[in-house]
């Protein structure tokens, strides 16, 4: 059997880049090592999300049903609406050897680190209060009211970067790019990670004379 994906969660308020650095991460590389999960959502779809792509959007019932049937890995409100990760989805995608990235809020960091204890989690900061609230308004995304909002979040979502197994000030974009490549290979080069690998280089270096 090939070695199972790793895990990661990547977890930041609103604005501090984790879409986009997930985005830089996964054009490096082939789907074959690594993927995003795309979360079910209660939230209406914004102009140029695809269904299934971004994420999979569905109704405040259909996603109830999916609650009491143990669809997902967790899930989690946010900003009034529901956000889930499907069980399946992401065993099917480990078992393939895939390292899977999920991009949810520290409700579901903590759900997952019970279910799976060796998940990688990273917290994403920006470099300030100021910056958060100037990159969310360049995103031209929401209304003064909603970036209020999304800042008083913002709050509460740092108020948990002690959870986190590693942390990355998204200041300068390609340095932490840098830092989150890292922190992956670093996972890959585990001993427990290339067992499978190197079966044969082991069994020659240690074969007897
Ligand atoms: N717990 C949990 N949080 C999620 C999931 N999908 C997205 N989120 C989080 O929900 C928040 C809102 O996401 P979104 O509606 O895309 O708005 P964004 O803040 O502009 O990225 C972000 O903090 C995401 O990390 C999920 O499946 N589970
Ligand atoms: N290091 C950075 N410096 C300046 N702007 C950035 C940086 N990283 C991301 N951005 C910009 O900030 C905005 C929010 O990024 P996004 O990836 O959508 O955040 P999130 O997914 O965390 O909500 C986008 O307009 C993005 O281009």
């Amino acid at each position: 059997m090939a070695t199972s994906g790793n895990l990661f969660i990547l977890s930041a308020p609103s604005g501090a880049g984790k879409s986009s650095l997930i985005s830089a991460l996964l054009k490096q590389a082939s789907s074959r090592e690594m993927q995003v999960s795309v979360s079910h959502t209660t939230r209406q779809p914004r102009p140029g999300e695809v269904d299934g792509q971004h994420y999979h959007f569905v109704s405040v019932e259909k996603f109830k049903q999916q609650i009491d049937n143990h669809d997902f890995y967790e899930y989690a409100e946010v900003f009034g609406n529901y956000y889930g990760t499907s069980e399946v989805a992401i065993d099917n995608q480990l078992a393939k050897g895939i390292d899977v990235f999920l991009d949810i809020d520290w409700q579901g960091a903590q759900q997952v680190r019970m279910k799976k204890p060796d998940v990688t989690t990273i917290f994403i900061s920006p470099p300030s209060r100021q910056a958060l609230e100037e990159r969310l308004r360049s995103r031209g995304q929401d209304s003064e009211e909603v970036i209020a909002s999304r800042m008083a979040q913002a709050k509460a979502e740092c108020s948990h970067y002690q959870e986190f197994d590693y942390i990355i000030v998204n200041d300068d974009f390609e340095q932490a790019l840098a830092d989150l490549t890292t922190i992956v290979n670093n996972q890959r080069l585990k001993r427990s990670q290339q067992i499978e690998n190197h079966q044969l280089l082991f069994k020659d270096l240690l074969a007897n004379d």
